[in-house]
Formats: structure tokens, sequence, C-alpha cells
């Protein structure tokens, strides 16, 4: 098996930790000759590098080279893979993403709603960037970008780079639910196959196999409606809000028992509770803020201090793991079958086929070959159109510079609705992003012709 070299772009990211672990757990799945970070910040990406090299050092010896640096050049050139996880404007601004809506009773999450349509604005200009430098360097890297709002950036980079083969969107919510389906049938996850349809954050389970072709999706179905439904991934199964958030698939189920429903719908079926539940000053963003970052720089530290990993406890997640199979399937041509997003191209029947959806797909040394998935039902499909139509104006306003485009975009959601508020919002989050977003421009009002 070649071996690969692997730069990760964000180096200084809240996952990376993570993600070494699972690069060191999958070893035989998907071997590295080297691994390089790159970041923006050198020096939080420092803190992070400095811990991980001693990670390395007892844990992956056999690895040639760790490296990390703040030049784009220096980190791209001769990378077969590149995992992309940076966040434009940090968790400070998903801060704001999360609160602004709040102020008018809207839903405040970082990828759903207006904060992922900020954080879409925010990310887009930055991966775009970083695409180009990477064809620049390494023109025929595999680029796996996990960046968020992944939607947007999805359609984003699909217009800015038409043609680009290799250039695939993930997310690990999917495998993350999954994960606790295998609990519920105490199966491995990578024995499951799933069917599922929809866009990033926004899809449904229509069905959970194995690989021997036996149908699990009644009995996970009647275990989550009769026993309810917890995260059972380490990163997530002792997190309150993760739990609530799984719990809430039970409710989703018995309202709408056609399918499995990915966590994130929470937001779009119940918008006015999930307001409700929120607290303005402790959003989740500050919950990260006072959790997971912390608690990755206090284990990044204790591991410098001591120089060694002896006294820390370090673990595999279904995030890194899930990035590095499908990378895998890709370099080594295994034809797994993983849910990413693509093209649509008449996947799904009764959607149109320039939209950015996500689905199972064969992923081969030529990229995901997805499994047709045939017509959905009016209740999905128009959910769905509804979304995808919020994410392309949001992607138009950016590449037009259109104030209309973003308000529409608003206005479509279903975590708004109401026109006058999007206006508000969208006031507002332009005055908060003025660093990051480009110029909207209000077009200017054509004479009415009596
Ligand atoms: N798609 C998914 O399912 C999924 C899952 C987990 C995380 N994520 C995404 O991964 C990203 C990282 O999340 P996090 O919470 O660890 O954030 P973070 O802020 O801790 O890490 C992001 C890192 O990227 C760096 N960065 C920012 N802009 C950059 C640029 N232009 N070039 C290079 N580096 C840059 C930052 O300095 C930072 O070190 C986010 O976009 C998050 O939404 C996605
Ligand atoms: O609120 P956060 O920052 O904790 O999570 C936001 C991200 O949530 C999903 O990722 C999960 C993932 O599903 C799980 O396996 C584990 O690794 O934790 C992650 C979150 O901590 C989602 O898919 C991402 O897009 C979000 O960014
Ligand atoms: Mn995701």
């Amino acid at each position: 098996m070649k071996k690969q070299n692997l730069v990760v772009v964000g180096g200084g990211s809240t996952y990376t930790i993570g993600m070494i672990m699972s690069l060191i757990a999958e070893k035989e799945q998907f071997p590295l000759k080297t691994i390089t970070f790159y970041d923006t910040d050198g020096a939080r990406q420092e803190q992070i590098a400095k811990a991980t090299e001693i990670i390395l050092r007892e844990k992956y010896p056999e690895l040639e080279s760790f490296s990390y640096t703040t030049d784009k050049e220096e980190a791209l050139k001769g990378a077969d893979f590149v995992f992309v996880q940076i966040r434009t404007g940090g968790l400070q601004m998903r801060e704001k993403d999360e609160q602004i809506p709040l102020r008018y009773n809207a839903v405040g999450q970082e990828t759903c709603g207006p904060g992922g349509m900020a954080y879409g604005l925010r990310s887009i200009g930055d991966m775009i960037d970083l695409v180009k430098d990477i064809r620049h360097y390494a023109p025929d890297a595999w680029i796996l970008n996990y960046t968020n709002p992944a939607a947007i950036v999805a359609e984003a980079l699909k217009r800015e780079f038409p043609n680009d083969k290799k250039l695939l969107n993930i997310c690990d919510m999917p495998a993350a639910i999954m994960v606790s389906y295998a609990g519920i049938l105490g199966k491995d996850v990578f024995d499951l196959v799933p069917e599922y349809f929809g866009l990033n954050h926004f899809g449904w389970f229509t069905g959970i196999y194995d690989k021997d072709g036996n149908d699990h999706t009644q009995t996970i179905k009647r275990a989550i409606t009769e026993d309810g439904f917890i995260p059972e991934d380490a990163e997530i199964a002792n997190d309150p809000s993760w739990i609530k958030t799984f719990k809430q698939v039970e409710r989703m189920v018995n309202d709408f028992p056609d399918y499995l429903p990915n966590t994130y719908l929470q937001y779009y079926l119940y918008p006015t509770e999930m307001v409700e539940k929120e607290d303005p000053e402790n959003t989740r963003a500050r919950q990260v803020i006072n959790g997971r970052q912390e608690r990755v720089h206090a284990l990044a530290d204790q591991i410098v201090a001591d120089g060694t990993t002896a006294n820390v406890e370090l673990e595999v997640d279904i995030h890194g793991r899930y990035m590095i199979r499908v990378a895998a399937s890709m370099a080594y041509n295994n034809g797994d079958i993983f849910i990413v997003m693509v093209e649509n191209n008449g996947t799904i029947a009764n959607l149109p086929d320039d939209a950015m959806v996500e689905v199972p797909a064969m992923m081969t040394n030529r990229g995901p070959k997805p499994f047709a998935v045939g017509h959905i039902p009016t209740f999905y499909k128009g959910l769905i159109e509804g979304q995808l139509a919020y994410e392309q104006l949001v992607v138009d306003a950016y590449f037009e510079n259109s104030y209309e485009k973003a308000l529409q975009a608003l206005t479509l959601n279903r975590t708004v609705v109401d026109a006058p508020v999007a206006r508000q919002i969208l006031d507002d989050l332009i005055d908060a992003n003025k660093a990051y977003w480009p110029e909207l421009h209000k077009r200017k009002q054509e004479a009415v012709v009596q």
C-alpha cells in the first residue's frame, strides 16, 4: 500500500488531536508517510502541534516526518491528501452567529438558519482561496473538506471549481448517528450500510442494513420510540447538549415515522421550541469555548509539560475515523459505501441536477459513485427544495454581492420566514461581519413606469 502525504489545513483546530488519534488507530487502513499542519494562526497551531509531536513519536514511530507551518507552499507541495477544517472568524464569530438571531426569536445555530448563512458568507472566500492554492501546489491531491457550513461551502466550491473531480465535501453527522444505531444493534458502525437522502444537515435515513443484506430499519425505529436515542460516540456521549439533541430524534420519529431523521432537522421542525430553550449568554459556541476548546488545550499543555502521553487519556472518535475511512476508500479504490455530498445529477430523481445532495456513494479512486435514490415523497421534497433554494441564494448573495439575495435566503429559511424579521437579522449580521463578508449592495430602485 502506497503511504500517503497528508496535510491538515486548520492544524490548530479543536478536532486535530482527535484526528491524530484516529490516524493512529486507522494506520493499517490509511498508512502515512508524512503529516503536515498548516494554519494561519501560528500560535494556535503550535500549541496543538507540540503535543502532536509527542503523540506521534510515541504512537506512530514509523511516520517519516511530522511538521507544521504557516507557509502554504511549504505545507502543500507534495500532498496526496488535504483535509480542510478551518473556521473563518473563529468561535468568537460563531457566538455572534448564534446570539444575533435569538434577539429576534429566530434559531441561533452554527450551520442552520441565519447563523449558518453568516458563517457561510465568511467561509466561502477563504475556502476558494485555499482550493486555488492547493491546486497550485498540489494539483493531484484529494481535498476532503469538512469546513462548515458544508452545504453552502459545497455549493460555492461547485460553482467556482466545476471541473475539479478530486474535491469532496463531507460531514460526520450521519456517521455519528450510525454509531448509535450500531450500539442498538450490537454491531460495529463500519459493518452497517445506510440508505439516506437529503442535503447536508438536512436528511433522512430510509434504511439501515448490514453487509449481509439484513434490514435493521424497523428494529432501530422500534428501539428509538420505545427506549429513546442517545449519542454513543466517545466525543459526544457525555455532552448534555448532544444528549438533548439525540433525544429529539425519538420525537421526530414519532411525528414523522417514515424515516430516521438527521439530528439537525430539530431546528427546522421545532424552531419555536429551540429558541425558547436557548440562553443567549451560553449558546453552543460558549459551551464549546469553555468545554471542548478548553479541554483540548489543557490536554495539549499537559502532554507538552510531561513530555509524554502517559498521564492523559486519548480517545478515538467517529469524526476522524469517518474522514479517514472515506480517504482510504478513494486512495486504495476500496469501493466502501459512505454518505457524502455530490452533485445530484439524477441521484434523487425529483430534485434538480445541480443540487449538492448528501447520499450514500461507493467511494473509488475515481471519486464518489452515488447510488440512485429515486423519487422522494412530497413532504421531504418540499422541505428540501426550500432549504436548497436558501442555500443557493446565500451563494448567489456571495457571488453577486447582493443584499436582496441574502434577504430572500433568510425569508425563505424555515427558521425565519417573516420578511421584516429577516431584514433585521440580516442588518445586524452585516454589522457584525464587516471584517469578513463581501459587501452586499442593495439594488437601486428602478423608476416605476406609470
Ligand atoms: N462537516 C462536519 O461534519 C464537521 C465536523 C466537525 C467540525 N467541522 C468544522 O471543522 C472546522 C474546525 O472546527 P473547530 O471547532 O475545531 O474550529 P477552530 O477554530 O478550533 O479551528 C479552526 C482552525 O482553522 C484555522 N484557520 C482559520 N482560517 C484559516 C485559513 N483561512 N487557513 C488556514 N487555517 C485557518 C484557525 O486558526 C483554527 O486554528 C469548522 O469549520 C467546523 O465547523 C465540520
Ligand atoms: O456544537 P459542536 O461544535 O460540538 O458540534 C458541531 C458539529 O456537530 C457535528 O459534528 C459532531 C460529530 O457528529 C460527532 O461525531 C463528534 O465528533 O462531535 C462533533 C461535534 O462536536 C456536525 O456534523 C458538525 O458539522 C458540526 O460542526
Ligand atoms: Mn456536519
